[in-house]
């Protein structure tokens, strides 16, 4: 994990541990999103990835926020730059590479956990929505702000936040803009778990991500491409391809390893990936 960035930090949360923290780097801007970051986000997620030390990602943002959005003086020179193109073509393909670079989350086999506190905001909903697992302190705050800034959200939050709260409650957040909480993220689902604190989301997070480390990575990496391959196929479909998967897979020595260490009461020890 050699490479610097500018707009993000990347630290192992202990030596072996499996865990590794992904940092929204850039406090001062309330880790508003830059150019540089959507350049450095996928770079960081390909690394990760592809690092066999690596078993779990936790995506959180540095200082008092996790993400205020987009780069305000981004957005404003990007439609003034590609304004004067007149197809649109320019901009078009702008606005493909930023989606890209949040799909990046999900095109990453590892598992991702967001870790949420403070503001949330457009594109930071964008990036939430991609991740594998959410989890906020009470304190956080969420708006799907584009409709204010007379946009409609283009980097995933309409296609993805309705199969995580419903249609319904997707609509009415992404047409309205407005503010909600933690606890109504809990309530609505996007989140999973709400904790009164940001130390105890924290603490809360190191454990879960601790608790996915321990399992097969053949395994953890399965689960995540098969559930998100099946969300966007008929249940047909996804049956067909796990059984494919696991065809593969059954054949790893991990699952005999696993069958071994519960017989004879042991942690198992599961081959990296
Ligand atoms: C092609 C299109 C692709 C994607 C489009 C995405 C759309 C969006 O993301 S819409 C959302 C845009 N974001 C916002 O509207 C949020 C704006 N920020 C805030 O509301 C607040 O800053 C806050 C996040 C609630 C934090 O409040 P607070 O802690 O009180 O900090 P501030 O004093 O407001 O800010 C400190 C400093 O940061 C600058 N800043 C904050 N957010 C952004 C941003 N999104 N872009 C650029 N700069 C930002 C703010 O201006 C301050 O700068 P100073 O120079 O210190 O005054």
């Amino acid at each position: 994990m050699e490479e610097k960035y500018s707009s993000l930090e990347i630290v192992e949360e202990s030596p072996n541990s499996g865990v590794f923290f992904l940092i929204l780097n850039r406090p001062s801007r309330r880790n508003a999103l830059s150019r540089e970051f959507f350049s450095e986000f996928p770079k960081a997620l390909h690394a990760l990835d592809h690092n066999p030390e690596v078993k779990v990602i936790v995506l959180s943002g540095a200082g008092d926020h996790f993400c205020s959005g987009i780069d305000l003086s981004l957005l404003g020179s990007t439609a003034a730059s590609s304004g004067s193109s007149g197809s649109g073509e320019t901009l078009r393909r702008e606005i493909m590479a930023m989606q890209d670079a949040v799909t990046a989350l999900e095109r990453c086999r590892k598992p991702v956990i967001a870790s949420v506190h403070g503001a949330c905001i457009g594109g930071g909903i964008d990036i939430v929505t991609a991740c594998d697992i959410r989890m906020c302190s009470e304190e956080a705050f969420f708006s799907v702000k584009e409709v204010d800034l007379a946009l409609a959200a283009d980097l995933g939050t309409l296609q993805r936040l309705p199969l995580i709260v419903g249609f319904g409650n997707a609509m009415e957040l992404a047409l309205t803009g407005r503010t909600f909480s933690g606890k109504e993220a809990k309530e609505l689902g996007l989140v999973s778990r709400v904790f009164l604190s940001k130390h105890d989301l924290h603490q809360a997070v190191r454990d879960v991500a601790q608790a996915i480390a321990t399992k097969s990575p053949l395994a953890v990496v399965g689960t995540k491409t098969v559930l998100l391959k099946s969300r966007d196929l008929t249940v047909d479909q996804g049956l067909d391809y796990v059984a494919t998967l696991n065809s593969a897979r059954l054949l790893s020595p991990d699952l005999t390893e696993a069958v071994m260490a519960q017989k004879q009461k042991r942690k198992p020890v599961f081959s990296k990936l």
